[in-house]
């Protein structure tokens, strides 16, 4: 970078096709050789309110700002203006945004929480700062090709114990190093688990976030929760320190939500179970080791982890969103699995998946809210910044009123997840299970419902940038088209509304009137 300075008078000659100079920020760029390259075409650099002149309020309409910060755009600026200051910053990695809105009260400045110590505090800080440095390049790299996320980036969450932090407070924290030593093990509660899923909703696709071993985070807890202490040891450790993936095989083409309607069958012989059947939209399904399967058997339904082996395929399902999720279609073909993988008691699998179930709704609450939150921040910076008819787009009373509804959902979905943390820190697994199916099942309804509304709000505020893949609307894009996800996995949205509807009618006092 040069640290050239230059007059408006100066810059002002270079005006022309074969030498053009613009300013942005107070930084003057030769943009002369760049010109036949720009994705933009080059008659635009020409333009008479461009060449030579400040372009910055145009750039900003046409651009974000990570456009100037990429290594081979940076080399085309040549100096300063005289006199002039840059205003526009990125933020430094780990930093808070300044956006209203754009953090969660307890993360504002001058605003207070019930909830959150200053632990969390100096938590968040650090666990923002690792996925925005190690898992934000990753993530725009994973998302494009589809791969799965490289195992460089596995290990390193591994080595902070990131993979570990996923699945919550509980006994497989014990011993372990958290976010180097930045919080005791005893001491790791739910909002320490709720800034990780967060943080890393707030720097990856939505197919990412899944792609990020999240079959792991689901199809491991009835491990840790059932499995025998000889399971245990052989399939935890190994799965926390990122060197075996898991997944939970559920769903099937025959049954989604309806879990008592599933097809894949066990049969008992001696001291092996036969499963046979298929599992559908198998998140992480492609490259997992183990399978927590949900089997029909003799006396009910039974949960068991099934090894990769012998009778086990998978083959790719294409979805709407990223082939990097790994979502799946998986075959079992007569394959033999001992009966000490069995997680729970046989034909009691049900209340094994419903208690499982909890957690994995409230994870996808955590990062619905956080994408829904940037989305907000993203809405904001682009109505104040895009000019239309001479004024920014604010100045238009029906894209505050669509700001306003965005902005009352997202505080609304954080403020009621916040009291269901609150009370899952209170709470055993026991009671949870009892007493949090309910709630959670609303939330969710609740949270992915909002989420999608607000990916129809900043759709419309975005326009036609929100229909491409990359540019301005980028995220806008990557929101619209997967917000559905949040609706369906972990259990449909108006499934799960009836179902704590059916929860509270079942606690109804018997003697309750009018
Ligand atoms: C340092 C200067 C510039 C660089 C490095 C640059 C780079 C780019 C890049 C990478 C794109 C592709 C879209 C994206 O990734 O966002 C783009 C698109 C575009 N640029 Fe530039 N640009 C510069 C200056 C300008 C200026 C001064 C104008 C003024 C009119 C301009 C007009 C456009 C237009 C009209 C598009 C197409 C936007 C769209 O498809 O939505 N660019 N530019």
């Amino acid at each position: 970078m040069a640290s050239n300075e230059y007059t408006l008078e100066e810059i002002a000659q270079h005006n022309k096709e074969g030498d053009v100079w613009v300013i942005i920020d107070a930084k003057v760029y030769d943009l002369t050789k760049f010109a036949n390259l720009h994705p933009g075409g080059s008659n635009v650099l020409y333009a008479e309110n461009v060449a030579g002149k400040d372009a910055t309020q145009i750039f900003f309409g046409l651009h974000r700002h990570e456009v100037l910060l990429r290594t081979q755009y940076k080399r085309l600026q040549i100096g300063t203006v005289a006199g002039q200051k840059e205003l526009i910053k990125a933020p430094a990695p780990g930093e808070l945004s300044r956006v209203p809105y754009g953090e969660p009260t307890w993360l504002t400045k001058g605003y207070f929480s019930p909830y959150y110590t200053e632990n969390h505090r100096k938590f968040q800080t650090a666990v923002r700062h690792f996925f925005q440095t190690v898992v934000a390049p990753e993530s725009v790299k994973c998302e494009e090709s589809g791969k799965k996320i490289s195992q460089e980036v596995v290990d390193k969450m591994a080595e902070v114990n990131i993979i570990a932090m996923r699945l919550g407070p509980g006994k497989h924290l014990k011993g372990r190093i958290l976010m180097d030593g930045l919080v005791k093990p005893e001491e790791f509660d739910y909002f320490h688990e709720a800034i990780i899923h967060a943080e890393l909703s707030r720097v990856s696709s939505r197919a990412v976030v899944d792609g990020l071993l999240a079959g792991l985070v689901i199809g491991l807890p009835p491990v840790l929760n059932y499995g025998s202490p000889e399971l245990y040891a052989k399939v935890v450790p190994d799965a926390l320190a990122g060197k075996k993936y898991v997944a939970l095989a559920i769903s099937e083409a025959f049954a989604g939500s309806d879990v008592g309607g599933l097809q894949t069958t066990a049969v008992r012989d001696g001291d092996y179970w036969v499963v046979t059947g298929t599992k559908k939209w198998i998140t992480n399904g492609t490259f997992a080791d183990y399978f927590t399967t949900g089997c029909k058997t003799e006396t009910g339904f039974t949960v068991m982890l099934i090894e990769r082996g012998p009778g086990v395929s998978t083959k790719p399902i294409k979805t709407a969103y990223s082939a990097v999720a790994g979502t799946a279609f998986v075959s079992f073909d007569k394959v033999r699995v001992p009966v000490s993988n069995t997680l729970g008691p046989i034909g009691a699998g049900m209340s094994v998946i419903l208690s499982n179930f909890n957690h994995e709704r409230w994870m996808v609450c955590a990062t619905s809210i956080a994408a829904q939150r940037l989305v907000v921040e993203e809405c904001l910076k682009w109505t104040t910044q895009r000019i239309v008819f001479g004024k920014p787009l604010t100045a238009q009373a029906v894209i505050r009123a669509k700001l306003a509804a965005m902005i009352s959902r997202v505080e609304a979905c954080q403020n009621w997840f916040e009291t269901i943390t609150h009370q899952m820190n209170m709470m055993s697994y026991k009671e949870q299970s009892d007493k949090l199916a309910g709630p959670i099942g609303l939330h969710k309804q609740f949270v992915s419902r909002s989420g999608r509304e607000t990916a129809e709000d900043a759709t419309q505020i975005f326009g036609g940038r929100a229909l491409t893949v990359s540019g301005m609307g980028k995220f806008i894009e990557n929101y619209h088209r997967t917000s559905g996800f949040d609706a369906i996995l972990a259990g449909a949205e108006d499934v799960l509304g009836d179902l704590g509807v059916r929860q509270a009618l079942k606690k109804m006092p018997k003697d309750a009137r009018l």
